[in-house]
């Protein structure tokens, strides 16, 4: 990981998510622990239904009931170096609100879900700077809304400002969601998959926007993808979920260069390649991810893993061991005792 200068701006501590339904008690996030440098990006990555989403929800202290943080502590440590215990505040208090979007702003796939169509999109801006910054008149919050939408580099802001959601294309879209996130001069972005309903080359210029913006600005990001090639353009270090559990987390390079878990090489391997024949098949990871209620005794990809070795895989959950610097895997592959585990 990226070596941390003073703390980090957020650290993530054995975060469990539970989800209380009729069925019984099923757990989404199951220990998860990482951390965000200042400026820095950790792309999270997984298939769906690993958790990624209610991991970056419980950030914002906005998972819902049935589910809720069942332990676990979240410590943000923001421009002021204090560190504050955001797992300790109320979903509903002031605090949080504040957190939310001043501090911590968030993106999603599918900006129109978020829009209200019946209001302009400098409407829209205008109202998340004015309850932000409340002192702001009206037509300050509108300058500032137009000023956003230059950087995120939108034609004629002054003339877009008045158009409605369904006028923009899906690229624009997300280039206006990005600008409401990055009203209030947010230390961190938490992108949940903002590029998957793009296509390639739109995909493309989000990411190179929010890679100029991030530096521009120097503010964190968290993103999350199921795509391990965009997590490859922005991310500076990975954490890769399976079934509530980070699996493998290390700085980009080393988890892209040297893959440590069976998962996170089978992630890789499903990837289209330059010289990949047109007529072969994608090496597609066999069986689907089980939901978290059908959780498999053991290690939780041993029910589809290829290097799986019965009798220990099956039996016990493996820790998350060092396989370099800052580098880590929860497999028995990487256990410095496997010789020993296997007699
Ligand atoms: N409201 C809910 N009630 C019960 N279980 C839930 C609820 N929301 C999420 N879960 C459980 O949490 C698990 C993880 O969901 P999550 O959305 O975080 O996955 P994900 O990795 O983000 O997938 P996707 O990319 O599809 O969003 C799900 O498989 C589901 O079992």
């Amino acid at each position: 990981m990226t070596e941390p200068n003073v703390s980090p701006l957020l650290s993530v501590d054995d975060l469990v998510v539970e989800f209380h339904t009729e069925g019984g008690v099923v757990r989404a996030v199951n220990g998860v622990s990482f951390a965000i440098e200042k400026g820095a990006t950790l792309a999270l990555i997984g298939e769906s239904g690993c958790g990624k989403s209610v991991t970056s929800l419980a950030l914002l202290n906005l998972v819902r009931p049935p589910g809720k943080i069942a332990s676990g502590t979240i410590t943000y440590t923001g421009d002021d170096a204090e560190a504050r215990l955001i797992t300790d505040w109320k979903s509903s208090s002031e605090q949080m609100r504040q957190f939310r979007g001043a501090e911590v702003a968030m993106i999603f796939q599918e900006p129109m879900t978020s829009f209200d169509p019946l209001f302009t999109i400098g409407e829209q801006i205008v109202e998340m700077v004015l309850a932000h910054r409340p002192k702001t008149s009206r037509s300050a919050a509108r300058d500032i809304a137009i000023d956003m939408l230059g950087l995120v580099r939108l034609p004629q802001p002054e003339v877009l400002i008045d158009r409605y959601p369904h006028q923009l294309s899906g690229g624009m879209r997300q280039r206006v969601m990005i600008a409401m996130a990055l009203c209030c001069g947010p230390n961190l972005l938490i992108a949940d998959e903002p590029t998957t309903a793009l296509d390639v080359t739109t995909e493309s210029q989000i990411l190179d926007l929010l890679r100029q913006l991030q530096s521009e600005l120097g503010m964190a990001m968290l993103f999350i993808t199921h795509d391990l090639a965009v997590a490859s353009e922005v991310a500076d270090d990975i954490a890769v979920m399976y079934l509530g559990y980070v699996v493998e987390r290390g700085a980009a390079a080393d988890v892209l260069s040297s893959p440590s878990h069976p998962y996170t090489r089978a992630l890789l391997d499903s990837l289209p390649k330059i010289d990949t024949d047109p007529a072969s098949r994608l090496n597609a990871i066999k069986g689907m991810v089980p939901t978290p209620d059908e959780m498999p005794r053991g290690c939780p990809f041993h029910t589809r893993c290829r290097e799986a070795m019965p009798g220990l895989c099956d039996q016990r959950l493996p820790e998350l061991y060092a396989c370099g610097q800052g580098h880590q895997a929860r497999c028995f592959l990487v256990d410095p005792q496997l010789e020993v585990l296997r007699g």
